[in-house]
């Protein structure tokens, strides 16, 4: 059943509160399983996490690691069409993140030089989620901004079908960007598996990747012994339309995105009574029971939720995408215009597809090069500009009860000086 909400006369963040779904990964319950199963395979080792996998996806995966051959084997059967098709999508994605790379710099005044090295993770782990359908475009869309930054190492895991395999496809995309290392498990299990090493899978030191709410409360149970990304959970679409929006597409833009199922959710927020009513019956299956059709009083009031409900993407259909899209300030991202269809961003338009879910997107970014690069800052100063600062420094050092700190910058000053 497709839910409807007026919010024209109400409070914003009450009206925020009630689209957000419950259950999320930030709940109780939903945590809590994560925890047990992160700690058991912490404890257990392979055995814990092949215990878990037979449990969750009915299958005891043997070996664990996709043998070579295999990712070769699907590489060779993709059809000239489908390499193409994947071929496109790693160059687009490849030119986007090349453009976002942090740069080092280094700069010098008066004796003192300060810098900020880039460095790439040494050792990074990819989720590839696989529950509901299978997501190579995920294998394009985490590991092509981890090769801009330069990451040497990237352990890739997927869950695996009841015949213990992971999707051809996955393996195959994998092949097309020369990842030899994959695995065959998934969940909470590999995050845990990922994080604390188990006898076949050598822990990573950052593990990145959408999934949904138990993939994605594992990644909040491990993050601290070993980095995370954003919470990229179960998807979102709010979809901003005015009266003139053909009801046929909106219809479509919203079911892409619920047709993820795993707690996704769709909305659409329009001034127009007409267009809900005529998207209303376009709308079926499963998918239907996640969307939620918001009338809105006008364009300001649209982007006046969407900026507090912070969604993983919003798509604009407007007579002026660009005004609504200044306006926009907390959405991981904005699909501009009625040729844009958040699909072109899923699977190929450039930025990764990898994004912030549940409102993170207020303080989180889409995944891209900088996930995988960390930075060292450096200084250093000459005697001059040691005499300059050091003073001040032996001052400020005093003040907080450090004398320690004060006579480490005075043993170097000249005497009497
Ligand atoms: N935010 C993003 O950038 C982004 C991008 C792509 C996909 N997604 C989301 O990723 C999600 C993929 O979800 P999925 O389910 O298809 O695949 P998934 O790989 O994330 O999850 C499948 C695994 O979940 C575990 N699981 C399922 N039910 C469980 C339970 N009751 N208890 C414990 N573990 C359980 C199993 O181990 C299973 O292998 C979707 O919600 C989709 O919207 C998000
Ligand atoms: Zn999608």
């Amino acid at each position: 059943m497709v839910e409807f909400v007026d919010a024209r006369g109400d409070d914003p963040k009450e009206v925020v509160s009630r689209l957000r779904r419950p259950g999320g990964f930030l709940s109780e319950p939903v945590r809590k399983v994560a925890r047990d199963i992160v700690s058991d395979v912490r404890d257990g080792g392979d055995e814990a996490l092949l215990a878990h996998t037979e449990r969750l996806d009915g299958v005891r995966p043997d070996p664990i690691r996709v043998p070579l051959e295999e990712i070769q084997a699907a590489k060779a059967s993709l059809s000239p069409e489908v390499k193409e098709s994947f071929g496109v999508a790693i160059e687009n994605v490849r030119f986007f993140h090349k453009r976002e790379l942090d740069r080092p710099f280094e700069t010098s005044r008066a004796g003192a030089t300060v810098g900020q090295r880039i460095r790439p993770i040494r050792r990074a782990g990819i989720y590839v989620p696989g529950g509901h359908g299978a997501y190579p475009s995920t294998v394009v869309m985490a590991a092509v901004p981890a090769q801009v930054a330069g990451v040497p190492e990237i352990a890739v895991c997927a869950p695996p079908g009841r015949d213990g395999s992971v999707s051809r496809h996955v393996l195959a995309v994998a092949g097309l960007l020369g990842l030899d290392e994959v695995y065959r498990v998934g969940g909470a299990q590999a995050i845990g598996a990922m994080a604390y090493g188990t006898e076949s899978i050598p822990p990573v030191l950052k593990i990145v990747g959408p999934g949904n709410d138990y993939v994605t409360a594992a990644k909040l149970e491990v993050f601290g012994h070993v980095g995370v990304d954003a919470p990229l959970g179960p998807s979102e679409v709010v979809v901003i339309a005015e009266a003139g929006a053909f009801p046929e597409r909106v219809a479509r833009d919203l079911m892409a995105q619920a047709e993820h199922l795993s707690g996704a959710s769709a909305i659409l927020l329009t001034p127009s009574e007409e267009l809900m009513r005529s998207v209303e019956p376009l709308l079926t299956g499963e998918p239907a029971e996640l969307i939620t059709l918001v009338r809105v009083r006008d364009s300001a009031h649209a982007v006046e939720l969407t900026n507090l409900y912070a969604p993983e993407h919003a798509h604009i259909i407007s007579e002026d995408p660009e005004a609504i899209l200044q306006d926009l300030d907390a959405v991981g991202m904005v699909a501009v215009g009625d040729f844009t269809p958040v699909a072109l961003g899923d699977y190929g338009a450039g930025p990764s597809h990898s994004l912030p879910t549940n409102g993170a997107a207020s303080w989180a970014s889409a995944l891209g090069t900088h996930d995988f690069t960390a930075r060292t800052n450096y200084i250093h100063y000459g005697p001059e500009a040691l005499a300059d600062l050091g003073p001040h420094v032996m001052r400020l050092a005093r003040l907080e009860g450090f004398p320690n700190h004060a006579e480490s910058v005075g043993v170097r000053l000249p005497k009497g000086g």
